[in-house]
């Protein structure tokens, strides 16, 4: 079923959402008896979009100290909740090792090189058996590192070590990428770049799903199709917004920024934080 038709830039973008691909259901968590997380209840799904292999980009947002780490942690399967569930790909309970988590201080086998770390990763995606070199020139190639292969991860710059970090994630196969922080201390041209890589991972498959935890509000809004906002309450935080930016048009534009309804929905952000 086609739940929504846009018109932007004389353009028609009819898209569905389709699974379920991953599932939080009353999700808690509590640190000797401290609640931390509480409640938290959402859903993300396969976005459809006709000719377009689109992927999700989802940001979790909220002010410092609420517990944005620590949903992160669950999601990634680095931790367990209370109680609740964090499903994927049906009925799958999320483990360590089911997502491609990279994290903010980008880990690399210091080492060994870049191209040893990204042969390594290819070895765990049977997808990739027999084609592992051109795979990783290819991802090289469009993440503008085809000259850092043969060094170590000491020897590049941080924004290299970044691509490289993300690459090494995207050759092991996982489809749900989990990004911490991945704006925080990068110059504006850099970060363009960034968000331009992660736009492109998010199109080169449909199914790539891409979490954001961020408190970069404007980047984050610029590339996302959904937002959900974190806020503490008496019993713990939980989800207390979630904004369908597909919905509001301000998804899948370059431009979005300069849009108006960009600008409330920022303000709009900034003030249930
Ligand atoms: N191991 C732990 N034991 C007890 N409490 C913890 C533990 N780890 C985190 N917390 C608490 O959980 C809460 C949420 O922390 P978390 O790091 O998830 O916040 P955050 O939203 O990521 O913050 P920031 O934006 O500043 O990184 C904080 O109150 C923190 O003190």
């Amino acid at each position: 079923m086609v739940i929504s038709l846009h018109n932007f830039s004389n353009k028609m973008t009819a898209y569905t959402k389709q699974d379920v691909l991953l599932q939080a259901t009353d999700v808690c968590l509590s640190y000797d008896g401290t609640p931390i997380l509480h409640d938290i209840n959402f859903s993300i799904r396969n976005i459809v979009r006709p000719g377009v292999s689109q992927g999700q980009v989802i940001s979790l947002l909220g002010r410092s100290g609420v517990g944005k780490t620590q949903l992160f942690r669950l999601m990634a399967g680095l931790q367990k909740p209370t109680s609740g569930s964090i499903t994927i790909n049906g009925n799958k309970q999320v483990e360590a090792g089911d997502m491609g988590v990279v994290f903010q201080h980008y880990y690399l086998f210091e080492w060994k090189t870049i191209y040893q770390s990204l042969r390594m990763a290819t070895s765990q995606n049977p997808l990739l058996k027999g084609n592992e070199k051109e795979a990783i020139e290819k991802w090289a190639a469009t993440f503008d590192i085809t000259a850092c292969l043969h060094k170590y991860p000491q020897q590049l710059s941080g924004g290299q070590r970044q691509r490289a970090s993300i690459m090494q994630q995207l050759l092991k196969g996982s489809k749900f990428l989990l990004f911490d922080e991945p704006f925080s201390g990068l110059d504006v041209c850099v970060l363009d770049k960034v968000v331009d890589m992660l736009l492109q991972v998010s199109m080169a498959d449909e199914l790539n799903t891409l979490i954001i935890v961020s408190h970069d509000i404007e980047t984050s809004v610029a590339i996302s199709d959904t937002v959900y906002i974190l806020g503490k309450e008496e019993g713990g935080s939980t989800i207390k917004k979630e904004i369908d930016l597909v919905e509001r048009d301000l998804a899948w534009h370059k431009d979005v920024r300069r849009n108006k309804a960009f600008a409330d929905t920022l303000d709009e952000i900034k003030a249930s934080l």
